[in-house]
């Protein structure tokens, strides 16, 4: 095992199960409604399988009406649950006292014998995993305006974590199946559990690493290295994904097209980054804004955090108030450097083989574009694969 791998246990990759004890404190909790396990039971009609929206790495998802008559979706935290018990108490701690449109609403918990449950409000529209990135049928009309919208409530609701709340809010795992979109197709973060408070003097953390493969700020994946500018580079991910309508990896593509990132790196440099905006929009869309936010999804993915606008930066450039033609983008370098792999194509090759033993990829990446991320991916995914 490589000391890499370490960083890559799973997918979602977090504590081991019941690494915390499901009777860890929680007379803590104090900020939140208390809900009764018999009033959720009858919410839900005991829990019955017809109202079963969704199934999560902390347990399962049920719709069901609270006694005062509002919709919510009820989370019930598994007995095996991979999430555990200590992000309950994050998810509470965290968002118990957070209100803004772009995020979800915590109603309250249950803590009673060895339940766990939290209480959100509910949003009719499943999440952008599920709908615009889905292999499934979706009703909603993804066009422009729509996706426009999207991604400046998504860019909002984080800045509004990273910059107004205090302490300051980093999510950890910004990706699309943690957007939720309600009946106005208003996209709402949601998942809490992985969240990290930032007192106002602290700028960074080092932590674990925990998050999802394709998200993952390049510091953050190796160093472990946390600050805002980790969900600013998930963000421009998931910016990208919302403009081409496709996930951020897909293996079953042609090997070029596998890796969303890689392919708009390499569009930008030929000057033809709206190559990538979704076809099915079938040409329906503002050239220069499609444009632009997949410049601004690059200026949010460059590998040096400090070159990665804030948060509220970012959302003046997606509403158009700041000039992104005039921003540079540093392409990306830094991640030879952390992995110690300066040095011309031939010395990457030969490292690569080195590092992760899986040289067919790497060879391939670096001598179709000699692009240092697109090989550096290659290295996380060839770790990360074996690894699992
Ligand atoms: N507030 C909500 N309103 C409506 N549906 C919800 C709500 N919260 C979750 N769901 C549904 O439940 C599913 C599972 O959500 P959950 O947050 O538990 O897991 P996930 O984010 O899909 O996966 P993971 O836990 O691995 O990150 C969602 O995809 C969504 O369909």
């Amino acid at each position: 095992m490589t000391c890499f791998s370490l960083f890559f246990r799973r997918k979602r990759a977090s504590l081991p199960p019941h690494s915390v004890d499901i009777n860890e404190d929680v007379s803590g909790i104090q900020n939140t409604n208390m809900y009764s396990y018999k009033e959720l039971r009858m919410a839900t009609e005991n829990f019955s399988l017809a109202n079963k929206i969704g199934q999560g790495g902390f347990g399962s998802v049920y719709k069901g009406r609270l006694k005062d008559g509002t919709l919510a979706a009820i989370k019930v935290l598994s007995a095996n649950s991979r999430q555990g018990v200590r992000e309950f108490l994050t998810e509470i701690n965290v968002i118990a006292d957070i209100k803004h449109e772009n995020l979800v609403e915590l109603y309250g918990c249950c803590v009673e014998d060895n339940h766990r449950i939290l209480v959100y409000g509910y949003l009719e529209n499943n999440s952008l995993a599920q709908t615009l990135l889905g292999r499934g049928h979706s009703s909603i009309q993804f066009n422009w305006h729509t996706r426009r919208d999207i991604c400046i409530g998504i860019a909002k609701g984080l800045a509004f974590l990273h910059e107004e709340v205090q302490p300051h809010v980093v999510h950890r795992d910004i990706k699309a199946s943690n957007i939720l979109l309600d009946k106005d197709l208003t996209p709402i973060i949601s998942d809490f559990g992985l969240a990290k408070l930032f007192p106002a003097n602290e700028t960074h953390i080092s932590t674990r690493v925990a998050g999802t493969e394709g998200y993952l700020a390049p510091e953050y994946a190796i160093r472990g290295q946390l600050t805002r500018k980790a969900d600013i580079y998930s963000f421009g991910v998931l910016l990208l994904e919302i403009v081409s309508g496709r996930c951020n990896t897909n293996k079953r593509l042609l090997f070029e097209e596998q890796y969303l990132l890689e392919m708009a790196w390499e569009r930008h440099e030929r000057g033809k980054l709206v190559e990538l905006v979704d076809a099915s929009l079938n040409g329906d869309y503002d050239v220069e804004e499609a444009h632009r936010y997949l410049k601004i999804a690059l200026l949010c993915t460059q590998d040096l955090p400090k070159l990665r606008p804030s948060m509220s930066t970012v959302v003046e450039m997606l509403i158009g108030e700041i000039d992104v033609d005039k921003e540079k983008i540093s392409k990306p370098g830094l991640l030879s450097e952390l992995l110690g792999l300066k040095g011309d194509k031939g010395d990457m090759k030969n490292k690569s083989s080195a590092v992760s033993g899986d040289s067919s990829k790497l060879d391939h990446s670096s001598s179709s574009s000699g692009n240092i991320t697109s090989y550096a991916t290659m290295t996380f995914n060839s770790i990360y694969d074996r690894s699992n």
